[in-house]
């Protein structure tokens, strides 16, 4: 006889079906359990300080403290060289290591050259010169072929003549005016690049277009402009509102920054225009452009705000790092010594020194390269955003995050440059035949930016910076200035805030090295 179990059912089929039932449902919800588990497991951002907020305290960070590269930089020391924070509904993630911001920024440049959609760059019109549009904008690369034709090698090349004129000059005033050392800076840059981009002769520091631009460039450097410092980027929908609802302090810098934008791109361009219509024009870069067949409206508006961006970006990171050269020479004698006798032994004493000279001037190239090291004039760069979701070391990067290129973390790092506070051109030079990897990287590598977003104005900008610094080097002494009571003035070594950072005011002497570089000053061919 064959007995059945004892738990056989009566009903065999329908027990089975639905215990069968129930065992996929708790299988199919732990299942889904553990499939959200691991996917927001798998979407984890960058560590960083959670909860950190837009709220007082973080307003006060981002408005408050001006080297916030130094703040992040000591974040990047407790949550990691990649770290991430939200300011409302921003992912802001900041890059604080030269592989971190190689691997995304050059290696992904495809997803990662995008810039960060904002609603206040949008409502003060700064969005649309090439440095603000978007890497996925058809101007975009049009706008980069143009600035590469007119101002990389080639074309600046050709504006030469002019640069080595208004270096000239500027060695003409440190010497009649040492005192305004930062004006005469400026103004050599300004005029160079007034010259190669418009055609325009700048003649003063009272110039209008000196005037307009430096009133658009103390607004670039105001906290207002600091990345996640305005609620309205989180939600864009606000920029419909009208602008007084925003507060009277908002409303004001909108309405003045958004005239000088306007007058930063229209102002100079029309008057290019003009100068053509008459018949009378420099080749600039706009001559150039706007002389090529078949120019429509909307390529010449591209011209616009292409030379407008070259024109923001030109004057005053240039100016940052003469700056940072006077003060570090001042600072450092014996590396100005060193600089200048090989200056000597290779341009001698009957000339100024002339772009050809770069490549026979080792110690000069690395002692620029260290003036770029010590202060990036843009520690922060620019931001960039990406456009797609990504992963990067397991941490998850959400599209449209706001990607922050820490340069001066970058150019800190102990582990790439030992004794980072100190000034050292040696860095980049071979101490012996033996010792060819002690050459620390090139900073130039960082501190121009990234991908397809690097400067396109460094060609242009490494061409004046070599014959501003090789010709003071040649033809002064920079030392410490001398109080009433006879004793040296040490300035401190502190920078502003903002976009581009410059050294804060401080004095220095500056003065001719010999009669022989007096006459080389006055003497005009
Ligand atoms: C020492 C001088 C300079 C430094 C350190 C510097 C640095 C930078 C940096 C960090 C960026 C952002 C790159 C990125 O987003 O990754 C940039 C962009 C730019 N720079 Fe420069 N720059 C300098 C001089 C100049 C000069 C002289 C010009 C013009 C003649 C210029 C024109 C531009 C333009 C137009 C952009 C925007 C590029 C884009 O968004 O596609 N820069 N620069």
């Amino acid at each position: 006889m064959v007995l059945a179990p004892p738990w056989t059912p009566v009903n065999d089929f329908s027990l089975d079906g639905a215990m069968l039932a129930v065992g996929f449902l708790v299988v199919g919800i732990v299942a889904s359990f553990v499939a959200i588990r691991l996917q927001r497991l798998s979407k984890f951002p960058p560590p960083g300080p959670r909860g950190f907020k837009q709220s007082p305290t973080s307003r006060s960070i981002f408005r408050g403290r001006k080297d916030i590269w130094r703040q992040y930089a000591e974040w990047s020391k407790i949550y990691g060289p990649v770290f991430s924070f939200r300011s409302h509904r921003l992912n802001i993630v900041v890059l604080n290591s030269a592989k971190a911001v190689h691997d995304l920024l050059d290696i992904r440049a495809k997803i990662y050259s995008d810039r960060p959609y904002s609603a206040i760059i949008e409502l003060t019109n700064q969005n649309k010169p090439i440095g603000r549009i978007s890497s996925q904008d058809a101007r975009f690369a049009t706008s980069r072929r143009m600035a590469h034709e007119e101002l990389g090698q080639k074309g600046t090349l050709r504006h030469l003549p002019a640069l080595e004129r208004h270096v000239k000059l500027l060695l003409k005033s440190l010497m009649s005016d040492p005192k305004h050392f930062r004006q005469h800076l400026r103004l050599c840059q300004s005029k160079s690049i007034m010259m190669a981009i418009y055609g325009y002769p700048v003649e003063s520091d009272d110039d209008p277009y000196i005037t307009i631009h430096g009133n658009w460039f103390k607004a670039l450097n105001s906290p207002f402009l600091r990345t996640g410092a305005w609620f309205i980027d989180s939600y864009p929908i606000l920029r419909y509102l009208p602008t007084w609802m925003l507060g009277a302090e908002s409303h004001n810098f909108i309405t003045e920054r958004r005239a000088s934008n306007g007058q930063m791109m229209n102002v100079p361009f029309e008057w290019t225009k003009s100068e053509i219509r008459a018949g009378r024009s420099y080749p600039s870069f706009v001559a150039n452009q706007l002389s090529q067949d078949n120019v429509n409206p909307d390529h010449e508006e591209s011209i616009k705000y292409v030379v407008g961006a070259m024109h923001m970006s030109g004057v005053d990171t240039v100016l940052s790092a003469m700056l940072t050269f006077l003060l570090m020479m001042m600072l450092n004698p014996e590396i100005q010594k060193r600089a200048q006798e090989e200056v000597d032994s290779v341009v001698g004493s009957d000339r100024l020194p002339q772009l050809p000279d770069r490549g026979k001037l080792p110690y000069v190239g690395a002692l620029i390269q260290e003036v770029l090291r010590f202060h990036p004039p843009a520690p922060l760069a620019v931001t960039h955003a990406v456009t797609q979701d990504d992963y990067y070391e397991d941490m998850f990067i959400q599209k449209g995050s706001t990607i922050v290129p820490n340069v001066w973390a970058v150019t800190h790092d102990e582990s790439t440059y030992p004794e980072p506070m100190k000034f050292d051109p040696m860095r980049y030079l071979d101490k012996s035949d033996q010792d060819v990897k002690s050459a620390q990287p090139d900073p130039r590598n960082f501190v121009f930016g990234f991908g397809r977003r690097v400067c396109a104005g460094m060609y242009f900008a490494e061409v004046t910076l070599f014959l501003q610094v090789c010709s003071i080097l040649a033809t002064f002494n920079i030392s410490k200035e001398i109080n009433t009571d006879g004793v040296e003035i040490i300035p401190n070594v502190d920078f502003t805030g903002g976009h581009i950072s410059q050294p804060e005011d401080f004095v220095c002497r500056i003065v001719p090295r010999s009669d022989a570089a007096v006459d080389l000053i006055m003497w005009d061919p």
